[in-house]
């Protein structure tokens, strides 16, 4: 079988256009915009790269933008500040602190202090239990994005066996909870899990947040499962700088029935719903109907 490919980046920009759409409405008919505040301590490159991207597509869907760049040097209390004057803003809806903090930062007590109305991340441990209890939430985002494309290829997921390997609390706990939420049989794998490769052949749906390049292979998927890879891993491969998942692609397009690449699969998922996330967060500030399919 050679497996279907999601294409994330075609449903991420489907998912911009109907949050533009919805922004635009807002607009004309109750004069509101949408604005996301992003903050970035620090000057990691990759951090760099994500939070120009946020902006440009912030911009794009027709919502206002808030850039906060801090030093590396940032004091806590300075960030805390900042936090509380976001939260205090009725112009930002949505606040999204980039991670991870230069280490002399506490990142659970800056998630922690965001108003949970405003955070679009889903990090704060208001949202968490929200989610864990199935009552309405933040989402993360990346979880968000892969179940809208596993809602879409699967039409439902119930009764299905999904495996998630990884149990950070950005990725892998999120995601079991919202598959949970959609009536899959859920089993979540991490590094002290026995026999990672038969756990990973019972699935149907295997999503891969490890964290290791191209470690899960075609012969621990299961023939025509839908694997979702998490992973971007940056690598040199022929002396050339190369973007990578957590899934050996070729080998698991081989079996599986679906697959995301990457790039282009749950990467642009993510800032999409991200967008969405922001979109939901203004409505519900103002209480107003919420987006339809763009939530959990
Ligand atoms: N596309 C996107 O938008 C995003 C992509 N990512 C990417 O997703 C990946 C995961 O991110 P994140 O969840 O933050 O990573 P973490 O490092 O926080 O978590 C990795 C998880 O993988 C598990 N793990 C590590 N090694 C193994 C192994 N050999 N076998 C089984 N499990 C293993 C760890 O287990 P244990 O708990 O036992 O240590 C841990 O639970 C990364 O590549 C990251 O860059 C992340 C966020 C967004
Ligand atoms: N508070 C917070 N929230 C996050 O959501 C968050 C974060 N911190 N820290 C870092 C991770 C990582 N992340 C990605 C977003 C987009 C792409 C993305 O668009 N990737 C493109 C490729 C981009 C490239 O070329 O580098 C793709 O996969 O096609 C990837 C990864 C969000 N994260």
């Amino acid at each position: 079988m050679v497996a279907k490919v999601i294409d994330g980046k075609a449903f991420a920009a489907d998912v911009r256009a109907r949050v533009a759409a919805h922004v635009a409405r807002l607009k004309e008919e109750k004069g509101i915009v949408p604005g996301l505040a992003v903050v970035l301590v620090g000057e990691d490159p990759a951090s760099q790269v994500y939070v120009r991207n946020k902006h440009a597509s912030t911009i794009e869907v027709g919502m206002a933008s808030f850039e906060h760049r801090l030093p590396a040097g940032t004091g806590e209390a300075e960030l805390l500040a900042l936090i509380d004057r976001l939260n205090g803003d009725p112009a930002v809806h949505g606040i999204l602190v980039q991670l991870p903090l230069p280490g002399h930062l506490n990142s659970e007590l800056v998630i922690n202090r965001i108003d949970p109305a405003k955070d679009v991340d889903g990090f704060h441990i208001s949202n968490v239990g929200l989610l864990g209890t199935g009552q309405k939430s933040m989402v993360p985002c990346t979880p968000l994005g892969c179940l809208m494309m596993l809602r879409d290829h699967h039409g439902t997921l119930a009764g299905l066996n999904a495996v998630v390997v990884g149990r950070s609390n950005i990725v892998g706990k999120p995601m079991a909870q919202l598959l949970l939420g959609d009536s899959c049989t859920v089993t979540i794998a991490h590094s002290r899990t026995k026999d990672l490769a038969a756990v990973c052949r019972g699935a149907d749906i295997l999503v891969a947040a490890v964290g290791r390049p191209e470690m899960i292979t075609g012969e621990m998927v299961k023939p025509g499962a839908t694997v979702i890879d998490v992973g971007i891993n940056r690598i040199e491969r022929d002396g050339k700088a190369k973007l990578v998942g957590d899934v050996h692609y070729e080998s698991a397009a081989a079996v599986a029935g679906a697959i995301t690449p990457v790039p282009g699969g749950v990467g642009p998922m993510t800032i999409a719903c991200l967008l969405a996330n922001t979109l939901t967060a203004c409505c519900r500030a103002n209480g107003l109907a919420e987006p339809e399919g763009l939530t959990a």
